[in-house]
């Protein structure tokens, strides 16, 4: 990168690096203490990047901790398309509602978790927000402000991405099945190993520095999941019309 003068750079960490945070909503000030091993690897690329503007001083790095990402492109042309049976959450019940899964396989893992109905609790956040952080954090790198307490431990500064509202996973089947119409049948099973029960940021930070505020809701967020997954029933592998109006596959 030095070679290049590409001195700038915006990297993508995660919320999991707070492993069980003490406080919540969680400010950046949280240990970082994985508990998973993908938590752990990007626990351990911060800190690579955080030596190196360290050790080479006209390096720039921001790590932004994603919270739950979550949605689609308004426009429904763009959206997440998982190989396979989606493990994630949001992308799961898109695809039992639009029949790609049978609903037998909706299973909540766990229901004895110390939130408002027992089950996790994640803060999940417009991948459209999401990505005005990332254009926020460009602006930033360019003008230094962020750095300017950094002092002698180099140019790298973490802000959590996130809405700074927590969702259990019953609140979101409940806010899917208003989007979508479909009516969920789930059942309780036992705890995912490696979920903690609260992961909610405390957005603060990256407000006050960045001027980034999540702007849509949960709403628009089902809603825009939904119009993606209900025209792309099968993502990105359906059929290319041709000219003829005939399918090329
Ligand atoms: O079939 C499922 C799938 C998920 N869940 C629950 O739904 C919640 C959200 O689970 P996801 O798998 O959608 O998301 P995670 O919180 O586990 O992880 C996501 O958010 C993290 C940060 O919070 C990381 O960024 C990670 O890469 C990303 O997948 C969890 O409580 C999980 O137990 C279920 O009950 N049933």
């Amino acid at each position: 990168m030095l070679k290049f003068k590409c001195l700038n750079l915006v990297y993508s960490s995660s919320a999991t690096v707070y492993g069980t945070p003490e406080t919540i909503p969680i400010p950046e000030t949280s240990p970082v203490q994985p508990e998973s091993v993908y938590g752990r690897s990007k626990g351990m690329c911060e800190d690579i990047i955080k030596d190196t503007c360290h050790a080479e001083r006209s390096f720039n790095a921001v790590g932004l901790r994603y919270f739950n990402p979550a949605g689609a492109h308004p426009s429904g042309t763009m959206g997440e398309d998982p190989r396979g049976k989606p493990g994630n959450l949001l992308p799961l019940l898109a695809a039992i509602a639009v029949g790609r899964y049978s609903q037998d396989g909706l299973k909540v893992f766990g229901d004895d978790y110390p939130t408002h109905d027992g089950t996790c609790v994640r803060d999940y956040l417009h991948v459209m927000d999401l990505a005005k952080g990332h254009v926020l954090s460009l602006d930033a790198l360019e003008k230094a402000e962020i750095f300017k307490n950094c002092g002698k431990t180099g140019n790298y500064r973490a802000f959590n991405l996130g809405h700074g509202k927590g969702q259990s996973v019953l609140d979101m089947i409940e806010a899917m099945r208003k989007a979508s119409g479909y009516d969920y049948q789930y059942s309780i099973v036992g705890r995912r190993m490696g979920d903690v029960p609260d992961l909610t940021a405390d957005p603060t930070l990256a407000e006050r520095e960045l001027g980034f505020i999540a702007t849509e809701d949960l709403e628009s967020m089902c809603r825009d999941l939904w119009r993606w997954q209900s025209s792309h029933p099968n993502g990105y592998d359906e059929p290319t019309p041709t000219t003829n109006g005939e399918s090329s596959q």
